[in-house]
Formats: structure tokens, C-alpha cells, sequence
């Protein structure tokens, strides 16, 4: 169960996936489980964060005190400070009656802040005191509140380039991140793919929609923009247009173009390219040799920006994933871009 704002999931949760990234994600977890380190989790949207912090949770000595949840991005920025420390009756216009913030509610177990990145500044410098006195006021008292509260954080963003923009505190980077777990994006993990996809199913109502070798071939070659979260709303679609259905390439095809992020429709053709000014020096050239040797350089340079990472320089090139790993193969091409 997802407990952006509440406390005590109900479910176990479940990482699932045999790669080796979600394997060492889950040696890590179990390693760190009692460690009373903050934690941070960075990785795209819908790769799985929030499942990590709750699984954290859970393995640790904490588990049975709250887990709560607070998506940073969610909350008003007026009302971030109230939500995190709670507030005194009368405190501003509408507190009817006093409340307990989300470092209250956390007390011996683990607060969450998802999408710290999107924290106003003024509210990171009180969360860098609180986690550094490991006291919090609420809003309208001055009463300290003495809170033993394991911090866990995540974001999609990268708080380095935040921090250049002057949009977040490094000192607050510096003691959120004593931990850092990276959760991959799915397309960099396609092996997860058939367990991820056994997994969703098995929790949907109704009669099990199963998905061919063919069909499960062709998901583990989509980009997956929307990481696991869009994967399991495609499992979900399935499973409601053909219930206890089998799915083959072509069912799965015509899924994935309904209205997936993964292959916008376009209602207009593309317009055409504008015409190239004249190139062509005197004399003959080996236009395909000259061609090859630009989409090298190209792949090369995407892919070093990228440290590596196939579905962000795939991504940045314009191409399929499973296409520019077919072009590295080709042209030889090492996965780090490096001879
Ligand atoms: N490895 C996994 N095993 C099982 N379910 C997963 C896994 N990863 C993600 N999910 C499911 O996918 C959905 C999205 O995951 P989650 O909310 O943890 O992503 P997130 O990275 O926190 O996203 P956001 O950045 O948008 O908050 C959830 O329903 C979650 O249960």
C-alpha cells in the first residue's frame, strides 16, 4: 500500500526483481536495515523509491513504530512547515485545533520525505536544524519536541544540479545523503520485466490475463519512460481489455500504442525536415563511411555524458534502447563509450 501521507502500511512490501541492481538494492537494504543513517534514494520517477523506503522500514528494528510518508511535492509550500512539525491551535487562519507534524507522528520509526528536491529553502534550513538537534517545534509554540525519527529521502532529481541552481541546501544534501541507494531505471533492467509483469498480474482481480514469450521479448525492449509504475499500468490495461486472456506481440503492441506515454500518437504528420544547405565537397566522397563514422562519434559521446547509461544516452540520441545497443554491437562500440 503507498502511504504518501499516512502511517503504518499494512502490506509488506515487495521489491521485486532478480537483477543485479535490485539484488544488491536488497543486500543493501538488508545491511543498512538498523543502521540510524539517513538515507537517500535517487532514481526516476516510478522506479521504485517509495517501495525501497517502506522495505527499509520494515527490515529494521523500527518496524514496529510508524512508517509516515510526505511528499514534499504535494503540499503546499505554506503549509509544508505545519505538516513536518505540526502546529499549536490558533497558530494561523484555519488551525482550529492543535496538531502533530509528521516528525511527531514518525517517533521511533522512520519519516519519509519523498521529492525533497522540491523542499522551498526556507523549510530546508528548519528540517537541517531538526535533523540536527533532533528537535522539532510545531508551528506557534516554542515547546521543544524531542523526536527519534530515522530520516529516509528520496528524489527524482539530481540535488547536485539543484544545488548549482541554488534551489537546495548542500549542507542539508550532505546530511541526507550519508546513505545513498540508487534505484536504475526499469530499461536498464529488462530481466525484471517478466517477474515484474507475474507479479502485477497475480494481483489483479479476476481471471489472470498471461502474457507469451513474444510479448514478454517486446516489453523488455520498450524505453518504459514511466519506470515500473507505467509498467504495471500497462499490466492493469491488459489485464482489463482481455481478462484471463493470453496476450501475444500483437495484443501486446496494440496496448502499448493505446495512448501509452512510451509511443505518443501524433494527430499530425511530423513536419518535414528543413532541407540541408549543400555539403557535398568536390570530387567523390564514401558517404558511408563518413556516415557510420558521425553515428559513432555520436553514440561515443552520448554515452560517456551519460556514465554509461544506456537508456539515458538512447533516450538522448533520439533512438529505441534495444536499437543503439544493436548499433554499439555493430560498431563495436565498448558500453562506456571509452576504446
Ligand atoms: N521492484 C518492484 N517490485 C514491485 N513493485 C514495484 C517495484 N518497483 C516499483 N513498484 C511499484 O511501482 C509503482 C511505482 O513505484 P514507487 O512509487 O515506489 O516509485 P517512485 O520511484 O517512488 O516514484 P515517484 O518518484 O513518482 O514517487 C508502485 O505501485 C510500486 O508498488
Amino acid at each position: 500500500m503507498k502511504t504518501r501521507h499516512g502511517t503504518f502500511p499494512t502490506q509488506l512490501a515487495t521489491l521485486v526483481g532478480n537483477s543485479n541492481a535490485i539484488a544488491n538494492i536488497r543486500n543493501e537494504i538488508e545491511t543498512l536495515a538498523d543502521s540510524h543513517a539517513s538515507v537517500l534514494i535517487t532514481g526516476p520517477s516510478g522506479s521504485g523509491k517509495d517501495v525501497v523506503a517502506q522495505l527499509l522500514h520494515q527490515r529494521s528494528r523500527r518496524a514496529a513504530h510508524p512508517f509516515v510518508a510526505l511528499n514534499c511535492a504535494a503540499v503546499a509550500p505554506d503549509l509544508l512547515e505545519s505538516e513536518m512539525f505540526g502546529h499549536e491551535a490558533g497558530a494561523f487562519t484555519g488551525a482550529l485545533k492543535a496538531r502533530a507534524g509528521r516528525f511527531e507522528a514518525a517517533h521511533g520509526g522512520t519519516l519519509f520525505l519523498d521529492e525533497v528536491g522540491d523542499m522551498p529553502l526556507a523549510m530546508q534550513a528548519k528540517l537541517l536544524r531538526a535533523l540536527e538537534t533532533r528537535v522539532v517545534e510545531r508551528v506557534g509554540s516554542m515547546l521543544p519536541i524531542a523526536v527519534d525519527v530515522r530520516l529516509c529521502a528520496a528524489t527524482s532529481i539530481n540535488l547536485f544540479a539543484a544545488i548549482d541552481r541554488g534551489a537546495f541546501r548542500s549542507d542539508l544534501l550532505y546530511r541526507l545523503d550519508v546513505i545513498r541507494l540508487v534505484m536504475p531505471a526499469l530499461a536498464d533492467r529488462p530481466e525484471d520485466i517478466p517477474l515484474l509483469v507475474a507479479h502485477f498480474t497475480a494481483q489483479l482481480p479476476g481471471p489472470a490475463v498471461t502474457f507469451d514469450d513474444d510479448a514478454l521479448a517486446l516489453l523488455m525492449a520498450q524505453p518504459w519512460p514511466g519506470n515500473v509504475r507505467e509498467l504495471k499500468n500497462f499490466v492493469e490495461r491488459a489485464q482489463a481489455h482481455h481478462p484471463g486472456g493470453r496476450i501475444d506481440a500483437d495484443r501486446a503492441t496494440r496496448l502499448l500504442h493505446r495512448d501509452s506515454p512510451t509511443t505518443p500518437r501524433r494527430t499530425t504528420p511530423p513536419p518535414p525536415p528543413p532541407p540541408l544547405p549543400s555539403m557535398l565537397p568536390a570530387g567523390n566522397i564514401d558517404l558511408k563511411t563518413i556516415l557510420s563514422s558521425m553515428e559513432q562519434a555520436y553514440i561515443v559521446e552520448a554515452l560517456q555524458a551519460s556514465g554509461g547509461a544506456i537508456a539515458a544516452s538512447a533516450k538522448r540520441l533520439g533512438l529505441q534502447r534495444t536499437t543503439l545497443i544493436e548499433k554499439m554491437r555493430r560498431l563495436h562500440i565498448p558500453p562506456h563509450g571509452q576504446a
